[in-house]
């Protein structure tokens, strides 16, 4: 090969090369990121290497708001601290001595949780379980029922106040799951027993009280009932129930016949904290309920529970007048709760008042008191199923927190264990 050949291939490499290289670093500043902004011509939108543009939505146009010199609370269009503090728009500056101090607050007590109380006070129900729970487990738990047995069993709730028609369904329902089923063992006969006690409280009832306000106004609960069965005391202890769950009380105290009774309702009051509204002695208690919840509308409550005068259930008159008492309250607000209560150791008694109670006023809730002094507990499934009514409260004592929701499960487990 000559030299002039050599040189020319040399030429011809060496040229390649240099084009090589020369490609090689545009292409490798081409794929740098750049972190200088791009000089770019007017963008009508985000431009995706996709192809999708998507353009910013079209901005609001905000109008200024005016604020003219003169209407501004700040001092110069600035915040002041201390005296130079700008003075709140519509408001008078008043001077240190014509601020009212708060009365200082009255002692209010404390008061239980409601969750959990049927069974913290289960042991109040020791005379019902003794004379029902137990007998009833130890006959059902000793295994197969003779005849004279299965009469022990109905009798045994027949004294405890169960009523013939729920015990002969209890009765009935007990001796097909047995013979169905067997039952061999106490625990088997508990959980059997349970379950049919249960069933026979109809535990599908609503048992929540009305006592939230609505549509602006408070809701109204009217407290009915006989003489001396705890109305007053039933009351007193729901405000407690009610300001524990952080609600606002007004107690009307429409037992005017009572001397004592609006000063015992009063003394419950001031203990959570809560106005009572009374009338004067003897006077007419439609006009004192009237009262309280048109007070209660006015202070803003949550709830006004109005204790009725203990009433005969065979006097006419005084029925009448309990309806009275409801029509005029409805003048103003729904009346949202009317609860029956029921002493449970007057037993048929009780029943008989309920009949006449719920034929004047439609009672929707009943207040069985004075669980905790009877072994006659039964009541409450034949008050249930003579009203139709739900038993919604129970009085287990006299203690101010004496008072539980009434549920079907925790009242039988009572019962029985
Ligand atoms: N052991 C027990 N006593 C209760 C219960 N509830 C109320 N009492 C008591 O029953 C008595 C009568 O209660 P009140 O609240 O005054 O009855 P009332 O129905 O308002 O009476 P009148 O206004 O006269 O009709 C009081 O001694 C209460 O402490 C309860 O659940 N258990």
């Amino acid at each position: 090969m000559s030299t002039s050949s050599l040189v020319l291939i040399l030429v011809v490499v060496a040229v390649v090369l240099i084009a090589a290289l020369v490609t090689g670093v545009v292409l490798t500043r081409r794929r740098r990121i750049s972190l200088s902004q791009k000089e770019e011509g007017p963008r009508t939108g985000y431009e995706a290497t996709s192809g999708i543009s998507l353009a910013p939505a079209k901005p609001e146009v905000v109008e200024p708001v005016e604020h003219p010199v003169a209407d501004r609370t700040e001092v110069d269009g600035q915040p002041g601290v201390g005296d130079d503090a700008s003075v709140p728009r519509d408001s008078v500056k008043r001077g240190f001595v014509e601020v009212d101090l708060p009365e200082q607050a009255s002692e209010v007590e404390e008061i239980e949780p409601t969750e959990g109380r049927l069974e913290r006070l289960r042991g109040k129900l020791s005379k019902s379980r003794n004379a029902f729970g137990t007998s009833l487990l130890g006959l059902l738990g000793a295994g197969d029922l003779d005849e004279d047995s299965w009469q022990d069993v109905e009798d045994t709730l027949l004294i405890a106040d169960l009523g013939a028609a729920t015990t002969t369904e209890i009765v009935d329902t007990l001796r097909t799951k047995i013979a169905g089923s067997g039952v061999r063992t106490e625990a088997e006969a508990q959980a059997l027993l349970r379950s049919v006690l249960v069933d026979a409280l109809d535990p599908s009832m609503d048992r929540s009280l009305k006592a939230l306000p609505h549509s602006g106004k408070p809701a109204v609960l009217l407290v009915v009932g006989v003489n001396g069965v705890g109305k007053t005391t039933t009351t007193g202890k729901l405000a407690r129930v009610l300001v524990a769950d952080g609600r606002t009380v007004l107690l009307g105290a429409a037992d005017t016949f009572r001397a004592a009774a609006a000063d015992q309702l009063e003394t419950w009051g001031k203990r959570v904290g809560a106005e009572t509204v009374r009338g004067p002695e003897g006077g007419d208690p439609a006009s004192v309920a009237f009262d309280a919840v048109k007070r209660g509308m006015d202070s803003g409550v949550d709830t006004v529970l109005i204790d009725t005068a203990g009433r005969l259930h065979t006097k006419v008159g005084l029925m009448d007048e309990l309806g009275k008492v409801k029509r005029v309250v409805e003048k103003q607000a729904v009346v949202d709760e009317v609860l029956l209560v029921l002493d449970a150791t007057t037993g048929q008694n009780g029943l008989t008042q309920a009949r006449v109670f719920a034929e004047q006023v439609d009672i929707t809730g009943i207040v069985l008191t004075k669980l905790d002094g009877t072994a006659k507990g039964g009541i409450v499934f034949q008050v249930q199923r003579e009203l139709g009514v739900p038993v919604k409260l129970v009085g287990l004592g006299e203690g101010p927190d004496h008072l539980a929701p009434f549920e079907p499960g925790a009242f039988v487990d009572a019962l029985l264990g």
